[in-house]
């Protein structure tokens, strides 16, 4: 396990109190490691999880060459293009048996979709393609069908004794669905991320308590518990904790003695009256970022020691507490190192390009996240417009927003109907 220093030291121009996004992303990336620890469990209980080894398939799906219609299986090389073709049906084949007689030229057999393709027969046509005539005979139009179609192959979705999904992989419904496909009614996952979260400063009122002035309520708790639950984590909610330091060294402490990951929102600034860093600092081997983005600035990451027998080292993320730059440094760094730690090969929440239906003012040098509504315009294309008021305490334009506009370090200004990068976060947030 490398030190902060040492992942410093391994890239170039590391600087804490100037860094781009994509060199904190870069660190964390370093400093994260997928969980130790595995677990078996039924289908239905694994949506969400992560394979925690590569799923070799035992048998072939489809198990056997099939019918993909209703309608009749013959041998495609009777079909003479420009002519139709007259057949006579000598059985049926249902789907779940296979069929057994013998089929000469001039024949055919119906066929169920789904039901073995019998032994010599290549094509199927479809039942609405065919006419039937007083003698029983199918007739098939001309030109309507060619040989080997509406045939489905054995082991075309998955060949027996292949990698049917990868260590890694995100159980998704269809992942889920897939692997019942090969008969499997068990897998084996990491087991699930435990990280504990708590708010800091005196000014956060729990629910349930009576408003007083200069006090807010608790926000930030339930936007990271809604993040994390999401994202299929653990959520360990240690609540509020005064801005002492007996307090929060105990609140640190039992984070780490129980959770892979710790979350805090507030104190990551420079004000006075928080002891939130210097417990960090004194409890773990933590870095204080400032990162050039808007919102989102300070940040703290790291890592605090556990005191538990064996304990591990617990990751650190201590996020700012203005509520937005929460959610946007949850999206832009927490959520990657977290699946990360998952044991999970997702990539990013992809970008993409929808043109600005207004001019957005923009610093160079600094990335900045815009709350948007993403739609589609009326010529198909995706445009975007912002929610409104853009501070970083506001979540009603969050709340507004289906995803953010990612303006790039560099970039400058928007201009009306120029292209530009979202984050459609549906779905994720
Ligand atoms: N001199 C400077 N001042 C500030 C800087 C700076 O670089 N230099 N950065 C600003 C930015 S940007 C942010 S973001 C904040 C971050 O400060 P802290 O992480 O120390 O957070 P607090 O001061 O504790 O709180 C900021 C803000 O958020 C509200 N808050 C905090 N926790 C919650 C919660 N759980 N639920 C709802 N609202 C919460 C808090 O009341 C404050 O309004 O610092 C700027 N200042
Ligand atoms: O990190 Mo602060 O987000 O801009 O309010």
């Amino acid at each position: 396990m490398k030190t902060l220093a040492q992942i410093a030291a391994e890239l170039q121009g590391y600087d804490p109190k100037a860094l781009s996004v994509g060199d904190a992303n870069a660190f964390l990336a370093r400093l994260v490691q997928p969980v130790q620890g595995t677990e078996t469990l039924p289908l239905f209980n694994a949506l969400g999880r992560v394979l925690a080894s590569d799923v070799v398939s035992p048998v072939s799906v489809p198990p056997h060459d099939n019918s993909a219609m209703d309608g009749y299986a013959l041998a495609g090389a009777q079909l003479v293009p420009g002519q139709p073709l007259t057949l006579r049906p000598v059985g049926t084949a249902l789907a779940g048996k296979a069929w057994a007689g013998t089929v000469a030229t001039g024949e055919c057999v119906k066929i169920m979709t789904g039901a073995i393709m019998p032994a010599g027969l290549d094509t199927v046509v479809p039942q609405e393609f065919t006419t039937t005539g007083a003698d029983g005979h199918i007739t098939i139009a001309a030109d309507v069908l060619r040989p080997g179609d509406n045939r489905r192959f054995k082991g075309e979705d998955i060949r027996e004794g292949s990698v049917a999904l990868a260590q890694g992989e995100p159980l998704t419904p269809a992942a889920l669905g897939l692997l019942a496909s090969l008969g499997l009614p068990t897998v084996a996952v990491y087991r699930r991320l435990r990280v504990a979260y708590f708010s800091t400063g005196d000014e956060i009122l729990s629910l349930g308590e009576a408003p007083r002035e200069g006090a807010v309520y608790d926000s930030n708790r339930y936007t990271v518990f809604g993040l994390l639950t999401r994202l299929g984590a653990e959520v360990i909610d240690l609540g509020v904790v005064r801005d002492e330091p007996a307090l929060l060294e105990a609140a640190f402490r039992q984070a780490a003695r129980q959770a892979d990951a710790i979350i805090t929102s507030g104190g990551v600034s420079v004000g006075e009256a928080d002891h939130t860093r210097t417990m960090m600092k004194q409890l773990g081997d933590v870095a204080f970022w400032r990162i050039a983005m808007r919102p989102g600035r300070p940040m703290a990451v790291g890592r605090l020691a556990s005191d538990a027998p064996g304990g591990r080292n617990a990751v650190l993320f201590g996020l700012p507490g203005n509520p937005v730059a929460v959610m946007v440094t949850f999206l832009a760094f927490v959520r990657p190192a977290l699946l990360r730690m998952m044991g999970s090969s997702h990539s990013p929440v992809p970008l993409m390009r929808a043109t600005s239906t207004e001019a957005l003012r923009k610093k160079p040098g600094r990335t900045e996240y815009q709350r948007g509504t993403v739609s589609t315009a009326p010529d198909g294309s995706l445009q975007v417009c912002t929610t409104g008021n853009q501070g970083s305490g506001v979540l009603s334009s969050m709340v507004q927003a289906n995803g953010l506009i990612v303006l790039h370090h560099g970039q400058g200004d928007v201009a009306v109907g120029e292209a530009v990068d979202v984050m459609v976060f549906d779905g994720v947030v």
